[in-house]
C-alpha cells in the first residue's frame, strides 16, 4: 500500500460518514478539547476552517474565544512555503485561498501556542497523514518555540502506519471522538480528559 493509495482510501471513508454521525463525533472531540486542555482558553489556538468532512473546530473554537483565548487560522503562502498563521475572530473579512478555503483577508501574523491539525489518517506512532503537501510539517519546523501540537480524527482514520519520513513530525497529542492520546516513547498512551488536563504543558 502507498502513502497515495492510503490517502485516496481514507478521502473515501471519510466521504461515507454522514453528517449525523460527524455531528454526533465532532460535538465529543470539541467535548474532549475542552476538558483535556483547559489552557487553550488562556493560549493563542491556531484552528482551521473545515474542509472536505473534516472535524469542523469553528464551533469550539468560538467557545474558546469567549473564554478567553485568541485565534488563528492557517493562510497558504506557496506550495514550497511553510503557512502564516493570521488572527482570526468571527466575522473577520475572509477570502477564498487557491484550494477554496476561506482565510482572514488582511489579518496580521500571529505566534499560535496551540494548533488543532487535521489529519486525514494517524497511526500507532502519533504520526499524521495530510492531504500530501507537506504543509503542517514545514510549518512546525518553522516555528520557534514549537506550539503543542494537538491531531484531530475520527477513529475510523486510525490505521496501523501511515508510512512515515524523516521530515514527519509526530503529533504531541491526537484527539478523537473515543479519547485523548499522549504520545509516549513512540508509543500512543490513552488519557481520560481528567488526566489529560493534569498533564504538566
Ligand atoms: N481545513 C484545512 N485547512 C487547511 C489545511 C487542511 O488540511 N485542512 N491545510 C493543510 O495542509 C492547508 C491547506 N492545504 C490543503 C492541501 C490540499 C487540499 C486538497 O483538497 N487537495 C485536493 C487536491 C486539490 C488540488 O490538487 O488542487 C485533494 O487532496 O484531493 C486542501 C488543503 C491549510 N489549510
Ligand atoms: N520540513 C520540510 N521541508 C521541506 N519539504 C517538506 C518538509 N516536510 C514535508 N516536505 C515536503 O512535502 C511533501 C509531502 O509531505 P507529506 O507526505 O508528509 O505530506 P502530509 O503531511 O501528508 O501533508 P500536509 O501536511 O500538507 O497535510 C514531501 O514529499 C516533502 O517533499
Amino acid at each position: 500500500m502507498s502513502k497515495k493509495q492510503l490517502r485516496q482510501d481514507l478521502r473515501q471513508l471519510r466521504g461515507q460518514i454522514t453528517s449525523a454521525q460527524r455531528l454526533r463525533w465532532s460535538n465529543a472531540i470539541s467535548h474532549n478539547l475542552k476538558q483535556g486542555f483547559p489552557e487553550l482558553q488562556n493560549c493563542c489556538v491556531g484552528g482551521y476552517w473545515p474542509h472536505a468532512g473534516e472535524y469542523d473546530p469553528l464551533p469550539l473554537m468560538q467557545w474558546l474565544s469567549t473564554h478567553g483565548a485568541t485565534l488563528a487560522l492557517p493562510k497558504v503562502l506557496t506550495s514550497s512555503e511553510p503557512l502564516e498563521f493570521v488572527a482570526w475572530w468571527l466575522g473577520a473579512p475572509m477570502r477564498n485561498d487557491a484550494y477554496g478555503i476561506p482565510v482572514p483577508d488582511k489579518s496580521p501574523i500571529v505566534a499560535v501556542d496551540a494548533v488543532l491539525i487535521p489529519m486525514l489518517g494517524f497511526d500507532a506512532g502519533g504520526f499524521r497523514l495530510g492531504y500530501g503537501s507537506g504543509y503542517f510539517d514545514r510549518t512546525l519546523v518553522s516555528l520557534t518555540p514549537r506550539p503543542l501540537t494537538i491531531g484531530i480524527a475520527f477513529e475510523v482514520l486510525r490505521v496501523p502506519t501511515v508510512f512515515p519520513q524523516s521530515h514527519d513530525i509526530a503529533m504531541d497529542y491526537i484527539v478523537t471522538e473515543q479519547a485523548i492520546f499522549y504520545r509516549q516513547q513512540g508509543k500512543l498512551v490513552t488519557l481520560s480528559p481528567e488526566e489529560c488536563a493534569n498533564m504538566t504543558r
